[in-house]
C-alpha cells in the first residue's frame, strides 16, 4: 500500500495566498517551507503563484483569472503537480484538477506523502496509512482517476486506485481495521513504556530539521538517522544515556510543523505519548532559521494541545555555528533594529530574561557548548531523579565543569 521508490524530481508549481492574516512576507515564508516539503517529497518547484484574497473562492480556491495563469504555465512547462499551501476541500480539489489537468495536492497531503515515504517500522506505517485513508475518504469520487497512478511521484504513494474505484465501505472497513491494529500496538507500547521502570525520561522535541537526531547522536553516541530534509525521523528512538553515573532515558521524536494535519496528530498518538510521559523536555530550536521564533510558538502550541506545556523544559538553541544576524550599520539611523539584527549575545540575554538559566546555545555539529549542555541536562535530570530515588542522592554530586571524565 505504501510504496517507497526513488523518483526523478517531479516538476511542480506552488500556489499560496496573501490574506488579512497572512501578509506578503508571511506568505513567502510559508511557501519557502512548502518548497522544502516539496523537495523532501521528491519534487522540484519551477514557479510560485500567489494571489491576494480576502475569502477563498469556494469552487476553485483561487480566482478564475489567476487559475488561467496557472493553467497556461502548467501546459507549457509540462508540470506534474500543483501544490496548494492551504487545505483544499474535496470539491475544490476536484474542480481544480479538472481545470488544470494535473495532480493537485495540498500541504496536508504532501506531508502525508512524505510520512508514507519515510515510515520505517510497521507501527509508523500503520499510523500513516490510517491518516492517508482518513484523508482520502471524503475525496474518493473521481480522485485522479483520469491520471495514471502507475507513474508514481508526489502524492502517489498512498492507497492505490483499486480502493478508490471500489467503494467507501471498503475504505471504512480498512480504517476500522487499522485503528484496531494501532490500538493493539498502543497497548503493547504502553506496557513497554511501563516496563522501563522509574528511570527519568527525557524527550527531544522541536520543529522538524532543527537537529534533534544529531543531538541525540552526540549525547548518546548512537547512530540515529539525521539528514537535511524534513521529517527524517518518524519513529521514536529511545536510548539509555548516562552522564556522570546518572542514567536516564532519552527519546528522539518526530519533528513538529506548522499546520500539522489533524489526522496525523491523532494517528501519531503513541509517538506523542512519549512526549506526554516525559519528565523533562529538551526543546531544540534551529536559531539559524529566520523564523525560529515562530517555530517555537508552533511547538509550544502543539505541546499545549497534548497537555505537556507545563513540564520542565530546557530551551536548546542549536546551530549557533550557522547563525548570522542581519547586518545593521551603526550609522544607519533609519532602519529600525529588529530581532533579525540581534547578535547571539543579545539572543542569550533575551532568553535569559524569559526563562532564566533554562536556555542554552549550542552547535551539535561542531560540538560547541556540548559540555554545558550535558551539565544542564545532568542537573535537570538529577533534580527529578533524587525525588524518585532519595536514598542514593549522594551518588550524584553537583556537576562541576571542566573536571572529571566524561561518560
Ligand atoms: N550548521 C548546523 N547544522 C546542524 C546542526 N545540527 C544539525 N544540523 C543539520 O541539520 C539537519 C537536520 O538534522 P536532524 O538531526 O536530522 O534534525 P531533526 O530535528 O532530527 O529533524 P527531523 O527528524 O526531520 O524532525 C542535518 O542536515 C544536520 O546535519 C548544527 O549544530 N549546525
Ligand atoms: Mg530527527
Amino acid at each position: 500500500m505504501l510504496e517507497q521508490e526513488k523518483i526523478v524530481y517531479e516538476k511542480s508549481v506552488l500556489i499560496g495566498v496573501i490574506t488579512q492574516h497572512q501578509d506578503e512576507e508571511k506568505s513567502k515564508e510559508y511557501l519557502d517551507e512548502l518548497e522544502f516539503l516539496t523537495y523532501t517529497a521528491g519534487g522540484e518547484v519551477l514557479k510560485r503563484f500567489t494571489q491576494k484574497l480576502d475569502v477563498p473562492n469556494p469552487k476553485t480556491f483561487i480566482g478564475t483569472g489567476k487559475m488561467e495563469d496557472v493553467k497556461a504555465y502548467i501546459t507549457t512547462h509540462d508540470i506534474g503537480t500543483a501544490i496548494f499551501d492551504d487545505e483544499l476541500s474535496p470539491a475544490q480539489q476536484r474542480n481544480i484538477e479538472k481545470i488544470l489537468q494535473c495532480k493537485v495536492v495540498d500541504r496536508t497531503y504532501l506531508i502525508l506523502d512524505i510520512f508514507a515515504q519515510r515510515a520505517q517500522t510497521s507501527y509508523a506505517r500503520t499510523q500513516v496509512e490510517l491518516a492517508q485513508y482518513e484523508y482520502l475518504l471524503p475525496r474518493l469520487t473521481g480522485l485522479w482517476t483520469h491520471l495514471e497512478r502507475q507513474r508514481g511521484g508526489i502524492g502517489m504513494r498512498g492507497p492505490g486506485e483499486t480502493e478508490i474505484e471500489t467503494d467507501r465501505r471498503i475504505v471504512r472497513d480498512k480504517i476500522t481495521l487499522l485503528k484496531g491494529k494501532l490500538k493493539a500496538i498502543d497497548k503493547q507500547m504502553a506496557t513497554q513504556r511501563g516496563n522501563r521502570g522509574q528511570l527519568v525520561r527525557v524527550a527531544l522535541v522541536g520543529y522538524t530539521n532543527v537537529g534533534k537526531s544529531t543531538l541525540m547522536n552526540v549525547i548518546s553516541k548512537s547512530e540515529v538517522f539525521a539528514e537535511n530534509k524534513l521529517f527524517a525521523t518518524l519513529d521514536t528512538t529511545v536510548r539509555k544515556v548516562v552522564i556522570r553515573n546518572l542514567p536516564f532515558l532519552l527519546t528522539d521524536t518526530v519533528g513538529f510543523i506548522r499546520k500539522l494535519p489533524t489526522q496525523l496528530v491523532e494517528s501519531f498518538k503513541s509517538t506523542l505519548d512519549e512526549v506526554r510521559e516525559a519528565d523533562l523536555l529538551l526543546h531544540v530550536v534551529d536559531i539559524s532559521h529566520p523564523n525560529f521564533e515562530e517555530h517555537i510558538a508552533s511547538v509550544n502550541q502543539i505541546l499545549a494541545e497534548i497537555k505537556s506545556a507545563d513540564k520542565p523544559i530546557l530551551m536548546v538553541f542549536n546551530k549557533i555555528d550557522a547563525y548570522q544576524p542581519e547586518p545593521l550599520d551603526e550609522d544607519d539611523l533609519v532602519t529600525e533594529k529588529t530581532p533579525a539584527h540581534y547578535t547571539l549575545a543579545e539572543w542569550k540575554k533575551t532568553w535569559m530574561n524569559k526563562v532564566g538559566d533554562q536556555a542554552l546555545f549550542i552547535s551539535a555539529v561542531n560540538k560547541e557548548n556540548i559540555e554545558e549542555f550535558r551539565k544542564k541536562v545532568y542537573e535537570a535530570v538529577r533534580k527529578i531523579h533524587i525525588t524518585r530515588f532519595p536514598y542514593n542522592n549522594f551518588l550524584y554530586p553537583e556537576y562541576d565543569l571542566y573536571t572529571g571524565e566524561e561518560e
